[in-house]
């Protein structure tokens, strides 16, 4: 079901179908993402959560047998069919995913990899970019004295937010975010919400989470999907207090799933 949103949409989402060979993952999903805000999705294990955000930056394309049909339209264009380059695509719509993945280097050349691939700064230029994304990802006043410190050596909740300030150093403009706190203890996730909540002010951000109650915290709008496809897509308080299907009801409430 296409619903309209309020707000401008910065992705729109028509008829999309997704296929692992054979098997029909996701299907025939309509859903408008909107502009600087937080939209969650939502649903029991399998239902095509990982698959619909990954469609997004068509991280699919690594996998000759996985196959989109249908529109995702990004700033006027359809990214399934568009000739744009990947790595351009992913500089607009980067991702996190759910184990932290810091490069094995530095703090400081975790962030500064990504942002030469695509900007040629001058050395305090670059100085200014890092600390901004480590500032913005909330992880500068725990790492300014140990950037040249390899970021493996960091804690794990630590090195989520250093994937995040590399996500967020190449501003990108849509963020996604694969269950970005499933490794994470409760003071680091907690953490890493706050920031959620920020960064819609100059982001497009998407969330795969299986914790509902971090949905119903750091979320504007959810989707609740069962076995591919959208089974309900609304403001997050509303789905969550007056959802409109018995089956998203049953699913937040924990009676299913
Ligand atoms: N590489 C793959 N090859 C074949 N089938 C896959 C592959 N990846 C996922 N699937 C199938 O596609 C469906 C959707 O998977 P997906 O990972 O998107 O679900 P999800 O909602 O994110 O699940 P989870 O919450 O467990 O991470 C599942 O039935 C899954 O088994």
């Amino acid at each position: 079901m296409a619903t309209a949103m309020p707000t401008v949409p910065k992705i729109t989402v028509r008829n999309l179908n997704f296929y692992y060979g054979k098997f029909h993952a996701l299907k025939g999903i309509n859903l408008d993402i909107p502009e600087n805000k937080v939209t969650a999705f939502i649903g029991p294990s399998g239902c095509g959560k990982s698959t619909l955000l990954r469609t997004f930056n068509r991280m699919f394309e690594l996998y000759p047998e996985q196959r989109a049909e249908g529109e995702i339209v990004l700033d006027g264009e359809n990214l399934l069919t568009s000739k744009q380059d990947v790595a351009l695509l992913r500089a607009k719509v980067g991702m996190v995913f759910q184990k932290p993945t810091p490069f094995p280097m530095s703090i400081y050349d975790n962030i500064a990899f990504g942002v030469k691939l695509f900007d040629s700064l001058s050395a305090p230029e670059m100085d200014e970019r890092v600390e901004w994304a480590l500032r913005k990802a909330a992880l500068w006043t725990e790492v300014r004295d140990k950037l040249h410190q390899s970021g493996a050596s960091l804690s794990g909740g630590q090195q989520q937010r250093l994937c995040i300030a590399r996500g967020i150093a190449i501003k990108p403009e849509v963020l996604l975010l694969d269950e970005p706190c499933s490794a994470l203890d409760p003071i680091s996730t907690a953490k890493v919400e706050e920031l959620i909540a920020e960064l819609k002010a100059d982001y497009t951000v998407v969330i795969v989470t299986h914790n509902m109650q971090q949905a119903a915290r750091c979320s504007d709008y959810t989707a609740y999907m069962y076995l591919g496809d959208l089974m309900e897509f609304g403001e997050t308080e509303q789905l969550f207090v007056k959802p409109k299907r018995s089956e998203t009801e049953d699913y937040i409430t924990g009676r299913f799933g």
